[in-house]
């Protein structure tokens, strides 16, 4: 591809035209990893949290880098430099134009918990209407015809692009995916053609990165305010004290506000949650939409999942699908692997995996299984290393307060010593066992169990392994349970 077409004069941000010659370049591909060029690629040296990718200019024109893109153009240059105001935003909007297939009805959510859930949701309602679909997120690409377990909720532009372009090819038609507040930050989602905005809600999480709760928030907000085209729909959980500065973002762009949940606008666009009740493992809930009211059997345990099966069903309904339709579908989802998935049981006593990392999820999670708890409600968890510390004693507190059991265990130290972070959490966990090993952890809260008993292990959901200093350890909370399942002679 020519320079001029990925970068030309249209392209927003460039600081001055570009020369006849650097335009008739040929670009064959693009990076934004010195260490990952190959011969052809259009560099980008990006500024970042841990170095400066101009640092890496000579690198990435030793390894073959026809051209650079970034902010300051450096002194001496051996190819040409395009100099643009925001780097980050024009490699999401060249990788746009480098991989120009999207699938046709784009659907993103953002929100501190329950992306994946959510666009696991729209994804099961969409192929239930008819639509070949997809999702994109923590837990990877999932499409009919590939899937790919994924590192990052929301991938770097080159990576998302490449994939969106290969599943269009694919014949995916909808695409429902996950905006992590780092993507937004970090324009990792612009360029992608995005027809309705989800969101579900905002506590606290990601102070290691972000500096305040607002900055957190306008984050977030992005997706509504520079993201979904006017016109666009945003589904919009009404339910917390962020969802009016929400609303208001989305109206100021001209975006087709529904709101959703028990404050939600059922006699207009929205979906009001009239009445839930437990039911088994399910829920019965109550809903009206333009006035209308249905009646639905929600195959879910946790109030939570209420909200993201609402704003699912907005997003699905606000791309254009039938209402009705749309409500029916609801009765058949499938919860996203490892967010309270019933793995076994010991003594009668249920067991769940959850995916609780951060202290609101926690308390969400314990308040949902504790109608299952008739006599004690256990919980085992820990707290990713390198990653916000302060929400350890928080977490601690929780469990403590909300369940009869605490275990506290580890979860992905990475870089830190395991008994500091453990300690952390046991500091404001009254009465909480310690026991480090994860999956002794787990077989000695399954051994408690009696009739009557919950058991939630937290924090790791569908992961595959355990990050223990730079070496990832093959570990899985479903099999740990398994193992202990089967060993126990009663
Ligand atoms: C903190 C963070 O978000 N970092 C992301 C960011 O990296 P960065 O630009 O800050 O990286 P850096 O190390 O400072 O390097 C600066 C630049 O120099 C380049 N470089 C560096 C070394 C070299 O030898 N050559 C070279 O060219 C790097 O490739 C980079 O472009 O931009 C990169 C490209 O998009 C991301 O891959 C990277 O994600 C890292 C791996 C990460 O762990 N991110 C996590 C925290 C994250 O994004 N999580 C969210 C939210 C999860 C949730 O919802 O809970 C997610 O979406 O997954
Ligand atoms: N709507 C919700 N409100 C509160 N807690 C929720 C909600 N949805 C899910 N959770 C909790 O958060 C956990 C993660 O859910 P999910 O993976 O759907 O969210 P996420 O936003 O994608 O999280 P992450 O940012 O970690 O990828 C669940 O296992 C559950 O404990
Ligand atoms: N996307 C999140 C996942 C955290 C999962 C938890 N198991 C941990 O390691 O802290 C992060 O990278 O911060
Ligand atoms: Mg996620």
């Amino acid at each position: 591809m020519k320079l001029r077409d990925l970068l030309g004069q249209d392209f927003p941000g460039n600081d001055a035209a570009i020369e006849p010659a650097v335009a008739a370049l040929d670009v064959t591909g693009l990076a934004l990893d010195s260490r990952v060029v190959r011969s052809g690629d259009l560099f980008f040296a990006l500024a970042g949290s841990k170095t400066d990718g101009a640092r890496f200019i000579d690198a990435a024109v030793a390894a073959g880098a026809v051209a650079v893109v970034g902010e300051h153009a450096p002194d001496a240059r051996k190819v040409p430099f395009i100099a643009v105001s925001n780097p980050r935003r024009a490699l999401a909007l060249a990788a746009a134009r480098f991989f120009p297939a999207q699938p046709a009805t784009i659907a993103a959510v953002t929100g501190t918990s329950g992306k994946t859930s959510v666009a696991a949701f729209t994804r099961q309602i969409w192929e239930r209407l008819g639509h070949v679909s997809a999702s994109i997120g923590t837990i990877g690409l999932v499409s009919p015809k590939r899937t790919v377990y994924g590192s990052l909720t929301t991938p770097d532009p080159i990576a998302l692009h490449r994939q969106l372009d290969e599943i269009a090819r694919d014949g995916v038609t909808h695409l429902a995916f996950e905006a992590s507040s780092h993507g937004l930050d970090q324009y990792r989602l612009d360029g992608v053609r995005v027809a309705a905005g989800g969101f579900t809600n905002l506590t606290r999480d990601h102070m290691d990165y972000h500096p305040t709760v607002a900055h957190y928030l306008a984050a977030k907000l992005r997706l509504f305010r520079d993201l979904v085209p006017p016109g666009g729909a945003a589904v919009i959980s009404a339910d917390h004290d962020c969802s009016t500065e929400a609303i208001e973002a989305a109206r100021s762009r001209g975006l087709r506000v529904m709101a959703v949940g028990r404050n939600g606008d059922g006699a207009g666009e929205g979906i009001r949650l009239v009445d839930a009740e437990v039911d088994g493992f399910s829920q019965q809930l109550a809903i009206e939409h333009r006035g209308k009211a249905y009646s639905i059997r929600l195959p879910l345990v946790g109030a939570f999942q209420i909200e993201n099966a609402l704003v699912a069903a907005g997003l699905a309904i606000g791309t254009g699908s039938d209402a009705a339709n749309v409500f029916g579908s609801l009765e058949h989802l499938e919860g996203a692997k490892g967010r309270l998935e019933l793995v076994g049981e010991r003594n009668g006593a249920p067991i769940f995996v959850d995916y609780a990392h951060k202290p609101d999820a926690l308390v969400k999670a314990l308040q949902a299984l504790r109608p299952y708890a008739k006599r004690k409600l256990i919980v085992v968890f820990g707290a990713g290393g390198d990653r916000d510390a302060g929400k350890r004693p928080i977490m601690g507190a929780i469990a403590a307060e909300n369940a009869d059991g605490v275990i506290i265990t580890d979860d992905n130290p990475r870089s830190e010593r395991p008994e500091a972070i453990r300690a952390a959490i046991l500091a404001a966990a009254k009465g909480a066992k310690e026991i480090g090993d994860r999956a002794a952890a787990i077989r000695a809260a399954i051994e408690e169990l009696e009739p009557g008993d919950a058991l939630l292990i937290a924090g790791k959901g569908h992961e595959t392994g355990q990050i223990i200093g730079g070496d990832v350890l093959p570990f899985s909370d479903h099999e740990a349970v398994a193992a202990a399942l089967a060993t126990r002679v009663s």
